[in-house]
């Protein structure tokens, strides 16, 4: 970013309340139209670094300018020209409306001696209106819901016109639709060429909606950047010390993330190959990983749902194009991976010409367990000849055969 961009520069900063240091040594840069989500664990020092770096809360060291200029040097009234500041919870005068708290919002347009003109009036029923709240304008502020007080503080904000806007949680009290549209102006006005900071704690809609994200953990940076390469699964587990897997949703292409107790005890346990297809074996793949099993996959197609789950749980995965029989290369890979596992788990497939190799490759396997939940008679789309080697299979000393629901609950016992 060049210099002349840089909004926010806020310079190695430190601060706390008291002796107690909460963000320390924090370096920021933020340009105009960045729409950024500050996220992190409870206590991590959100809420802190949003009121330093409107001056707010004072900082023991460093330095932060907006828009080139000292923070400390600016006037309040300067300040609240430059950024609007949504805070957590709301502190209601009683008596006050609700288009009374919006209009505070334009105190910094006013000479104390002024009351508000027509055109503030209007700005504030136009945001009033944008956050849903245009019907409310006459009513106490202390008789509205949570969710209500928190949109009209939102157009309380928006009224204020400032170039920048910090936001801490102001979805929290939201139904679902409130939270995506605030995501939703945030964008809008971002693309305007504001900057805006949100405190957030749902990832998923801050990966969707903002441009950068920035992961506060211990009252340090840990992350920043764009959000795929914020959230993940090392990041997820160093903030919040969960485990999880992130992954592009199949349906949405959204970034999405499964958080999950690992039940391992800290041991690994024996490697398992899993051979699929047509989202047979997602859920078995999953509980493996889950359950802290190293997990190869053969051969799945591109694009197909054990594909996706394969990569989201980081399983080792050979996959072949779309369409096609399994070539050569791809079989034989998918035999040496079959060699070095404890286990093959064969999943209730349908087989054609194109997978046939997957069934001829399952003899290989010294420990093979075959998923059955429908029999193979209706799943055969080879005129038998898949059916006959299914059979060879089950036929095997080496083989055990079971439904989904029983081998879900054995990898669950770590049982494998
Ligand atoms: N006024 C205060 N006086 C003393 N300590 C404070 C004060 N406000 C916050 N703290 C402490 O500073 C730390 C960071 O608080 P902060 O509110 O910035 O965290 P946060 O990341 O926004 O948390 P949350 O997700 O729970 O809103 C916490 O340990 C908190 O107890």
């Amino acid at each position: 970013m060049r210099e002349t961009a840089t909004i926010i520069d806020a310079r190695r900063i430190r601060v706390g309340y008291g002796p107690k240091t909460v963000i320390n040594d924090v370096a920021l840069k933020a340009g105009p139209g960045e729409l950024i989500g500050i996220l992190g664990p409870n206590g991590s020092g959100k809420s802190t670094l949003l009121k330093s770096l409107c001056g707010l809360l004072p900082y023991s060291k460093g330095e932060v300018f907006l828009f080139g200029r000292l923070l400390l040097s600016m006037s309040e009234r300067e300040r609240a020209r430059q950024v609007a500041y949504m805070q957590q919870e709301v502190q209601v005068s009683f008596g006050i409306t609700a288009l009374d708290a919006v209009l505070t919002g334009r105190y910094p347009y006013l000479r104390w001696w002024q009351n508000e003109s027509p055109d503030d009036y209007a700005i504030a029923r136009q945001y009033m209106s944008f956050t849903g709240v245009a019907d409310l304008v006459q009513r106490p502020l202390q008789e509205l819901s949570g969710g209500e007080r928190q949109r009209v503080m939102l157009a309380k904000a928006l009224a204020q016109e400032t170039p920048l806007l910090f936001l801490d949680e102001p979805t929290a009290s939201l139904d679902l639709s409130y939270q995506e549209e605030i995501f939703r102006y945030c964008q809008q006005i971002c693309q305007e060429g504001k900057t805006v900071l949100i405190v957030v704690h749902d990832i998923r809609l801050a990966a969707k909606f903002c441009s950068r994200l920035i992961l506060l953990s211990a009252g340090g940076i840990l992350a920043d950047g764009p959000p795929s390469k914020v959230v993940t699964p090392e990041h997820l587990y160093q903030a919040f010390g969960l485990h999880s897997s992130v992954y592009e949703n199949y349906t949405s292409g959204q970034l999405d993330i499964h958080t999950y107790d690992r039940r391992s005890a800290g041991q690994p346990g024996k490697m398992v190959h899993v051979i699929g297809g047509g989202g047979t074996v997602g859920a078995v793949i999953r509980t493996l990983r889950e359950n802290a099993y190293p997990v190869s996959c053969g051969v799945l197609r591109q694009g197909d749902m054990d594909t996706a789950v394969a990569r989201a749980f980081g399983a080792d995965n050979l996959v072949s194009q779309a369409f096609g029989p399994i070539g050569r290369e791809m079989g034989e890979r998918n035999r040496q991976k079959i060699a070095q596992a404890h286990y093959t788990i064969l999943g209730n497939l349908y087989f054609s010409q194109e997978n046939l190799d997957n069934l001829k490759a399952a003899f290989t396997a010294g420990r093979l367990i075959i998923v059955e939940d429908s029999p193979v008679d209706n799943r055969d789309g080879t005129a038998g000849e898949a059916a006959l080697l299914y059979r060879q299979l089950t036929a095997r000393p080496e083989t055990t055969v079971m439904k989904l629901d029983e081998l879900l609950r054995a990898v669950e016992k770590r049982s494998l």
